[in-house]
């Protein structure tokens, strides 16, 4: 088995399931016997929760959460604080060390500002990688928050499955996307296998990928790019060794292996 470090993202529903987020901490445990493991997570249903309780009204486009910059404080105390720590929590129940991060710890990952029309919001790029590998030489667990900074120290909301794509790119890390689904489903629900850049855009342009799930595809291609190798989307109940192997969930297909394969397949 590779050695390359692994990324796994989880997404904030998971944070309600107290028997998955053991069994999946479990599974990470196994894994990082023969690799380092990072996780990145959301929880976006806990900013909902939180927004409602508080009557603030929040409202997403295009599957992101428009972001006032008063509303960071809470924003951020859900992600960074509550999110983050709950699922440290369950890392040590399960026998791990976690360390909780956020993307603008250690000077991991910049981010600038999206566009006015969603506030608070930013795009995140890799910056230094020495921090991370400094803690995962050290065999604890980074435990990762999608709370970003500007380089000019604006508080960034980045959506979670961007902010694992920069973390798996900053890593050079094979990526999984864990969700509350099996993987990407097509028309009739079924799960879909394989999806290079064409299908993702036959799929969306049919309204069949959508909100949340295209914001992932979109992030998933774009890193399944940058690292030339697959990234996976899968759901948080599968075993991990079984997604890598390729025996569950979605595999997204970087443009040159597609292009790659095509050339081949023509010279046969
Ligand atoms: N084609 C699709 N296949 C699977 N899920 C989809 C699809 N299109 C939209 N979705 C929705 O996307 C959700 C997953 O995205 P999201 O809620 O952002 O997850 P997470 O919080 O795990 O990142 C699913 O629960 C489903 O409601
Ligand atoms: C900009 C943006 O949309 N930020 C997300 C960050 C959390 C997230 O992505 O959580 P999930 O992975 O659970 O969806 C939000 O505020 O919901």
């Amino acid at each position: 088995m590779s050695r390359s470090p692994i990324v796994i993202k989880v997404g904030g529903a998971l944070l309600d399931d107290a028997a998955a987020m053991t069994r999946l901490f479990l599974s990470v445990k196994e894994v990082q016997k023969s690799r380092p493991v990072a996780v990145v997570h959301g929880g976006g249903p806990l900013v909902e929760t939180l927004m409602a309780s508080l009557g603030l009204k929040s409202t997403k486009i295009d599957g992101l959460r428009v972001t006032p910059d008063e509303h960071m404080p809470y924003i951020c105390g859900a992600l960074a604080g509550s999110a983050n720590k709950q699922l440290c929590a369950a890392a040590i129940a399960s026998g791990l060390t976690p360390v909780g991060l956020s993307l603008l710890d250690g000077n991991m990952v910049v981010c600038e500002p999206l566009a006015d029309k969603y506030g608070a919001v930013g795009t995140p790029a890799t910056a230094d990688a020495s921090f991370l590998k400094s803690v995962l030489a050290q065999s604890v667990l980074p435990v990762i928050s999608s709370i970003g900074s500007s380089a000019q120290g604006r508080l960034l909301n980045i959506n979670a499955d961007q902010a694992a794509t920069v973390i798996a790119e900053l890593l050079d890390a094979e990526l999984l996307l864990l969700s509350n689904v099996d993987g990407v489903l097509d028309g009739n629900k079924a799960l879909i296998g394989e999806l290079d850049a064409t299908r993702i855009e036959e799929y969306s342009a049919a309204g069949v990928i959508v909100d949340g799930m295209k914001v992932k595809v979109d992030a998933a291609l774009q890193s399944a790019n940058t690292l030339s190798r697959a990234v996976y989307i899968a759901s948080w109940t599968a075993d991990i060794t079984d997604i890598l192997n390729k025996n569950t969930g979605t595999q997204i297909i970087p443009c040159e292996t597609s292009s790659l394969n095509g050339v081949l397949g023509d010279n046969e």
